[in-house]
């Protein structure tokens, strides 16, 4: 894991509107390694899919209005090609999964053909070599009787099953980036397991880089290699998995850590963070989470805290942060 799949810097999404402009994200820079997992956590309403759709290039504009320095994908540069040249990148250099598989499958095409398609339409394969290498996608994400499940149409699997298929239809090509967009939330705890299982597993057997989009981060915990905390529009943190969960250096990040049941914790002392995410429109001044933080002093009401880049790849953005050594340190 050493050279960047993707580098994005400075994005910059706004949607204006009749009453002013909702900033969905304020400048970003994001790093994906080869092979690695990122995961971008934040509650609802963040900018954590805004962001992923900017990266694949699918915001529409209007109402959107995008700025960007560079989305930098394996040495190319995306941010000015033309539609017709994203449409050959999407689903052969980068996938996405989202969601709601039942949306995001065709309902009136067996899952076999959707599969076919893209082994057709990406790798040039004959239509029999397309269903063999479809069987082999469906059998390593763990459909039964992949054979057979190949001629049901979407309605005909279960939740978990669909969101399989999507991962195997995401995989089909092999692309450089796998973005997924919350792909768990809509199923059973369980089964989200078992999904989040499958998919672990696919990108660290290929080695593809993959940016996990999750408001939940006990999802993280099995999945991601490195995570963004993103606040407002804003990045508030970023460190290792192991970082984010032992030391988190902002207050939000410790917050969402600590609203994540532990199994350890019989007495279920975890913690809600109060209220809720600022309206887009309506930020606070200052730290856009002061209103919601047990540390915040006068300098946070006044001011914007610079995000801090550290030599070991950690960054903050807080003039207080937790559970750092340095506590007399300029965190201007
Ligand atoms: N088409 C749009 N028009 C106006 N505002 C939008 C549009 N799409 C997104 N936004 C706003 O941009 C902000 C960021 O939205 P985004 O969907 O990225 O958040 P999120 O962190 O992914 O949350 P969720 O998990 O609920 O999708 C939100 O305040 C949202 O209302």
């Amino acid at each position: 894991m050493s050279e960047n799949m993707l580098t994005l810097r400075n994005l910059k999404v706004v949607f204006p509107n009749a009453k002013g402009m909702i900033r969905a994200v304020e400048g970003i820079d994001l790093d994906i390694k080869t092979g690695e997992c990122v995961a971008l956590v934040g509650e609802s309403g963040c900018g954590k899919s805004v962001t992923s759709l900017a990266i694949m290039r699918l915001l529409n504009s209007p109402p959107a209005v995008m700025r960007v320095d560079s989305i930098n994908l394996g040495g190319l540069e995306i941010k000015n090609l033309s539609e017709h040249k994203m449409q050959e990148i999407r689903g052969k250099e980068i996938s996405i999964i989202f969601q709601d598989a039942m949306t995001a499958l065709n309902p009136v095409m067996t899952i076999g053909k959707q599969i076919d398609e893209i082994y057709i339409r990406h790798s040039n394969m004959s239509k029999k070599q397309a269903r063999i290498n479809t069987i082999k996608s469906l059998d390593l994400v763990g459909v039964p009787e992949a054979k057979s499940r190949a001629n049901n149409f979407p309605h005909q699997l279960s939740g978990g099953m669909r969101q399989r298929v999507l991962i195997a239809l995401a995989f089909a090509c092999m692309p450089k980036l796998i973005i997924a967009d919350e792909p768990t939330t809509a199923l059973d705890v369980t089964i989200q397991a078992q999904v989040l299982e499958v998919l672990k597993n696919m990108q660290k057997i290929h080695e593809v880089s993959a940016l996990l989009i999750t408001h939940d981060l006990s999802v993280v915990a099995n999945m991601a290699d490195t995570v963004y905390v993103m606040y407002a529009g804003k990045i508030v943190e970023k460190a290792s998995v192991k970082d984010i969960f032992e030391s988190p250096y902002h207050p939000y990040t410790e917050a969402l850590s600590l609203s994540v049941p532990k199994l350890s914790d019989t007495k279920h002392s975890f913690v809600q963070i109060p209220d809720s995410v600022p309206h887009p429109m309506f930020k606070p001044t200052g730290c856009y989470f002061h209103p919601r933080c047990n540390y915040a002093t006068e300098k946070c009401k006044e001011r914007m805290p610079l995000l801090k880049k550290l030599e070991n790849g950690r960054e903050y953005r807080c003039f207080y942060p937790r559970n750092f050594e340095d506590k007399k340190g300029d965190h201007s």
